[in-house]
């Protein structure tokens, strides 16, 4: 008997109509008129079926903080507003709530996997595990004192702690999460690589995301961020580098060559003032381009049809080519890329590959007439659209109602933190 079954939906990939059956969250059927019994149908005739999104690079928790310090440059942004806020109100309550607040966006807007970065990350974890999604979790590692950790040994112990306490968890699972090159010094980057190695872990780190940190680190250590994190010795396939919006062609070669990954977060870029990476160039040098919206303060939101048609729309637009990127190859870097990237094997409707999918309602104005769902997907439609999320086989949304997440209260509770931290702000 299968677990889920849905039916008659198109999947553009196939381009045909076609059955779905999945059993232990794994798709083992892709076929035409299934009659398997089934725990539970959802009748998809009309709907396009299509993978979910990874979103390879965000702080879901600073949902509670969306909206704040809009229009300044990262290290203003960073230095003035969001540090001291977070210093002042960030809690194992406070990510928890912002975690929650974020995964129902992140759900409603197709979204399966997460790879996030922040403070006390077993709290979202936690909130995870119940609703049913799938994140990487690491908490910051800086060489300053956070409420994490204090010292450099301490940050590092926690973290081999938080680590094995994760590990064969089945949906989250523990990364290493060096802040970034003008935060850890090489002697935490190169401890947190060793750490990684021993563990059998992930690294992710916000790698040259300005102009400023790229000359800055150039200054410091004679070299440029890339380069510099390739002479630490970091740069191998389990580097996860969020933004890479400022390279040396040279460097970009070298990311391709050792497979690490870059964590592309266009809008976030673009709403810092940051830059605009060369994903295009990226793409034909050969490296892995995964796509993530960053935190949900720097976006402002979580949303990843939004920010991969702000990719394709960037790359034709700064290259002159309007084939920079294709909507194929959109798609492909919002969903199998990111799931790859960390050894997750979904992001194609295939037997054997984990159910992380999405049903599109396609009956909205804005998608009148389909003749191109891929292309139509990526340029005309809106997340509002998402219809259905299954992750690893479980139904989080149908007929956008989440499943496993009560929306009023999540409101609610997000209104509280507001008016906590809008007095802070005012006095
Ligand atoms: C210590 S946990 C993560 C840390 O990162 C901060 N952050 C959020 N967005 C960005 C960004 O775009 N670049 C660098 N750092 C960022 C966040 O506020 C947390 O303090
Ligand atoms: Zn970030």
């Amino acid at each position: 008997m299968l677990d889920l079954l849905i039916k008659g939906a198109y999947i553009p990939q196939k381009g045909k109509v076609l059955d779905v059956g999945v059993k232990d969250g794994v798709i083992i059927r892709v076929e035409e008129g299934i009659e398997e019994e089934a725990r539970y149908t959802i009748k998809a005739e009309g709907k396009l079926l299509f993978p979910s999104f990874a979103n390879m690079h965000t702080h879901i928790s600073m949902s509670l903080l969306r909206g704040i310090g809009a229009d300044l440059p990262l290290m203003d942004w960073l230095q003035k507003v969001i540090w001291p806020l977070e210093s002042e109100f960030v809690s194992p309550q406070f990510v928890r709530d912002g975690a929650l607040l974020g995964i129902a966006e992140a759900i409603k807007s197709g979204t399966t996997l997460l790879m996030d970065m922040y403070f006390f990350e077993e709290e979202i974890a936690k909130v995870a595990k119940e609703v049913g999604i799938r994140v990487g979790l690491g908490f910051g590692i800086l060489d300053f004192p956070t409420k994490v950790a204090k010292t450099q040994e301490e940050y590092l112990a926690r973290a081999r702690e938080f680590a094995r306490n994760l590990k064969g968890e089945d949906l989250v699972f523990p990364v290493l999460c060096p802040h970034a090159p003008y935060t850890c010094g090489p002697d935490t980057l190169r401890k947190v690589k060793a750490l990684a190695d021993e563990e059998g872990l992930y690294i992710h780190i916000h790698v040259s995301e300005t102009l400023h940190e790229f000359q800055s680190i150039k200054e410091q250590y004679g070299k440029t961020p890339v380069a510099y994190l390739d002479h630490l010795g970091l740069l191998a396939p389990n580097l996860l580098m969020a933004h890479v919006v400022w390279t040396e062609p040279f460097e970009r070669d070298l990311i391709a060559h050792r497979g690490a990954k870059v964590l592309h977060c266009p809008e976030s870029n673009l709403k810092l003032g940051s830059g605009i990476a060369p994903v295009s160039d990226y793409l034909k040098r050969g490296v892995h381009v995964c796509l993530g919206t960053d935190g949900p303060a720097s976006n402002d939101n979580l949303d990843m049809l939004e920010e991969m048609s702000t990719m394709v729309k960037l790359q034709k637009g700064v290259t002159g080519d309007p084939g920079a990127i294709d909507a194929p190859t959109a798609l492909k870097v919002a969903t199998q890329m990111g799931f790859q990237a960390v050894n997750i094997k979904a992001g194609l409707i295939e037997p054997g590959y984990e159910a992380d999918l999405i049903l599109v309602d396609t009956s909205g104005l804005h998608l009148q007439p389909l003749y191109d769902p891929i292309a139509q997907l990526v340029y005309s439609a809106k997340s509002s659209d998402i219809d259905t999320v299954v992750c690893k086989g479980r139904v989080l949304m149908e007929k956008r109602e989440l499943k496993t997440i009560d929306e009023e209260e999540v409101k609610f509770v997000a209104k509280r933190w507001k008016e906590k931290i809008l007095q802070k702000i005012r006095n």
